[in-house]
């Protein structure tokens, strides 16, 4: 909807009102078509003034009305409509101009922004391209280069930068809608020809085809598969190429392809999903909105290696006092240097001033007295763990929660050593976890509501997506990953290189393939856990390790590299060799391949040839059945859930949506038939067999993703 007022006797004020962000509805287009007709007709109004409610302009087309039938007056006539009026039209920007919402306002005569607005054009990150105009108008506004630079990222900038590139016309402090009343009594009379930005040449460098050619490979580079950016370098170059009508019926066809792709869907179902991931429940009932946090002010962190590091440099960024306690003199002296190092460079790139007086160092625990929530963050170790839990439960106020970035261990444990077992929970961050976005919080069978709120809360704090899970081995995350690793080592074991493996993930769109990955984290780190759980322990009998362990396949191939000291990049060996210990460029190593050979030898194993299909969908679908493991265990509340993990903690490709999306992209019904026969081929692997759940979802149809829950519930119901 929007509303009309007229205001100084000579202003058309057409105020958008669609809440939250008054996305650009059918409703809401109505009204500006409608509206714009009236203040045109009405020989009193003189120039009229575009805003929104609450002061928010616009955050762009309705995302909703994307997976329907689009109905209403459509946008890109409308916004010529206002461009081509008779009368200035001015938009007054508070809030955020994004998306469609920033098209609308290059469609008017003049903008003008509130010092605290934020404008861009994000139509990337949902697998689109600004299709109101806006990749014909912004170059033409703005220049190529700025304009590739905000269409292909997508960011949003401040007001302040907006002036700078000649976005906006002016910044107010003051009442946005009023100086842009003001300003537009003062544009009333003037000539609007040189205003209309689509009469406007596109501004080009001279070299524009080399900065086309360099963008493109960069983009291409980046883009990790996605084909949204690359569109979107094409339609700036219809811009700087083409008359603005033939532009925009490029910029018209190229978006036709991206909307009806599956990447646009998947990108628009993780914006969805991001936003579902803080609605969050726990089996008890206890949900987001009933449940309160308490404030925190000063937290503590326990134990200063590479996870403590990053976690304190997170919280002393976001403002809070920090505690930082670790035993090791020689690493508390190292971590204060690495801390502030990170701080100063993280200032350096905010333009503020770095947090440094916000941490106290110690080596006592006692010095936790009197924080409200601590973070652990000492080894990966039950017995150690548990110690220190004791120790904070002792030392701590009784109302401090207690909190531990353990990977994956059981954090009912830990709340048993606890005078307060409701106030435990998980905080599983990822490294380097001042980056990172991913936080898992656990809730343990005794872990309170309140705390769980307030861990949520304080994961927002700290710009973190955090998403409530429930308490397993490994969590959501790290238990997803475990026959996902797994396969990819039975598959070398049956013929394939670490290279193929990994340029088949890469292709699919990781970031790094498992291998790659696993030399980047470290193999002594899964190792130490194996060998703890007693399954990395050589065949004492033959003195050779054995494929089956605990009853089922198991591939040493992991352990046996660790046990030759090769950790991976940090030792300069690993599942692929480097100059040096600490380079990143993998190379594959031929001693590897040898040692493959042998191995496949020693153990009678025939290799065959392994193709794309069979690496994919047996490293990815084991990896799903686990997550619909997790969904029928109620680990997960949705799908939601463990998408939002897997692509902020995993870099899953993003524009395939997640591990559960992509599941349903596939087809259910083909992912269980694909794992009916590998799970035939390969009996003694217990993550192919088909869950419950998967089979419940194929007998119901295969609902879309949108349903699943209802159908989680009847299963879950009936255990
Ligand atoms: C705006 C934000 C920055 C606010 O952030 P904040 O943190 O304050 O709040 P939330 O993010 O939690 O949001 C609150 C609430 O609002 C919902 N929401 C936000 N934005 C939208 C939106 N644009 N539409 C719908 N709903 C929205 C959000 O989901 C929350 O609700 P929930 O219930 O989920 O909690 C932040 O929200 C944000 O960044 N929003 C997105 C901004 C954005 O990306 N805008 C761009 C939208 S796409 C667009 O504008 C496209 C345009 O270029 C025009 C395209 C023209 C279309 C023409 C169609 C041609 C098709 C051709 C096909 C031909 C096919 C054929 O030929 O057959
Ligand atoms: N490294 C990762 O990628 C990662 C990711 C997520 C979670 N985690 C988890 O985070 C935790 C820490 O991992 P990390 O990689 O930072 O380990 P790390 O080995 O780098 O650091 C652990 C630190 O704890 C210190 N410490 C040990 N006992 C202590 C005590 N009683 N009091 C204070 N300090 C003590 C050690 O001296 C060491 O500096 C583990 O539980 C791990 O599973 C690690």
């Amino acid at each position: 909807m929007a509303q009309y007022t007229r205001v100084s006797g000579s202003v058309g004020l057409i105020t958008l009102q669609s809440p939250p962000v008054n996305a650009l509805s059918a409703a809401v287009r109505q009204g500006i078509v409608d509206l714009m007709q009236r203040a045109l007709s009405e020989p009193e109004v003189k120039s009229v003034v575009i805003c929104g409610q609450n002061g928010i302009f616009c955050g762009g087309a309705d995302i909703k009305e994307f997976g329907g039938q689009m109905s209403g007056p459509p946008l890109i006539p409308m916004i010529h409509a206002i461009e081509a009026a008779s009368k200035p039209v001015v938009a007054a920007i508070e809030g955020i101009a994004l998306g469609g919402g920033l098209e609308l306002a290059l469609g008017c005569h003049y903008r003008i922004a509130h010092s605290k607005a934020r404008v861009g054009l994000p139509e990337v990150t949902l697998g689109l391209l600004p299709g109101a105009g806006g990749s014909q108008r912004l170059p033409r506004l703005i220049g190529v280069p700025a304009a590739l630079d905000l269409i292909t990222t997508g960011r949003h900038v401040t007001a302040a930068e907006a002036l700078k590139f000649g976005l906006v016309d002016q910044i107010t402090d003051h009442n946005t809608v009023n100086v842009a009343v003001k300003f537009a009594q003062r544009v009333a009379d003037q000539p609007l020809d040189a205003r209309r930005i689509s009469t406007h040449p596109c501004l080009c460098p001279s070299d524009v085809a080399v900065l086309f050619e360099e963008v493109m490979q960069r983009v291409r580079r980046t883009a990790r598969g996605a084909i949204a950016p690359i569109a979107c370098v094409q339609a700036v170059r219809a811009a700087a190429t083409l008359p603005y009508n033939q532009g925009m019926e490029r910029e018209r066809e190229l978006m036709a392809t991206l909307f009806t792709s599956g990447q646009a869907r998947a990108l628009q179902y993780f914006f969805f999903a991001q936003r579902a991931v803080g609605r969050w429940s726990m089996p008890s009932g206890a949900r987001w909105d009933t449940s309160k946090p308490r404030p925190v002010h000063k937290a503590a962190v326990i134990g200063l290696g590479t996870m403590g590091r990053g976690i304190t440099v997170a919280l002393a960024q976001a403002g809070f006092s920090v505690v930082a306690v670790e035993t090791q003199e020689k690493q508390l002296m190292e971590a204060k240097q690495a801390i502030s190092g990170m701080l100063e460079r993280g200032a350096k790139r905010r333009g503020v001033a770095p947090a440094l007086d916000k941490i106290n160092y110690g080596r006592n625990i006692q010095s936790v007295a009197d924080v409200d929530l601590v973070i652990e963050a000492v080894f990966e170790d039950m017995a150690l763990k548990k110690k220190v839990f004791q120790q904070l439960s002792a030392v701590c106020k009784p109302s401090t929660f207690l909190c531990s970035n353990t990977s994956g261990l059981d954090i009912d444990q830990l709340a048993c050593q606890t005078r307060n077992p409701e106030l435990v929970v998980g905080m599983h961050f990822f490294a380097p976890a001042h980056v990172m976005k991913l936080l898992e919080v656990v809730y343990g069978p005794k872990s309170s509501p309140l705390a769980v709120a307030t861990a949520m809360q304080l994961g927002k704090k700290i710009g973190k997506v955090s998403v409530a899970v429930g308490n397993c081995r490994g969590f959501v995350g790290n238990r997803m990953l475990k026959p996902y690793l797994e396969q990819a080592l039975f598959l070398l074991e049956e013929g394939a290189t670490p290279e193929f493996v990994d340029q088949v993930l890469e292709e699919f769109g990781f970031a790094m393939g498992v291998f790659r990955m696993s030399d980047l984290s470290g193999l002594d780190v899964g190792w130490k856990v194996r060998l703890a759980d007693g399954l990395a322990m050589p065949d004492p009998t033959m003195g050779q390790p054995t494929r089956l362990r605990q009853g089922r396949r198991y591939s040493p191939l992991g352990d046996l590299l660790c046990e030759q000291g090769r950790f991976g990049q940090k030792t300069g060996r690993g599942w692929y060799q480097y100059d040096k210990p600490g380079s990143q460029v993998a190379k594959p190593d031929p001693w590897l391949h040898s040692f493959l050979d042998e191995y496949r030898a020693r153990h009678a194993l025939v290799a065959h040839r392994i193709d794309h299909q069979e690496v994919l969908e047996r490293c990815l679908y084991s990896m799903i059945n686990e997550g619909f493991r997790i969904l029928e265990d109620g680990i997960a509340a949705g799908p939601e859930d463990i998408d939002v993990i897997y692509v902020f903690g995993y870099s899953w490709p993003r524009h395939r949506g997640g591990p559960m999306f992509y599941a349903a992209t596939v087809g259910l019904n083909k992912v269980l038939e694909r794992l009916e026969h590998y799970y035939q081929a390969h009996p003694d692997v217990p993550s192919l067999q088909p869950c419950h759940l998967l089979r419940k979802l194929v007998a119901s149809g295969s609902p879309p993703i949108q349903k699943w829950r209802e159908v989680i519930k009847k299963v879950r119901s009936q255990l």
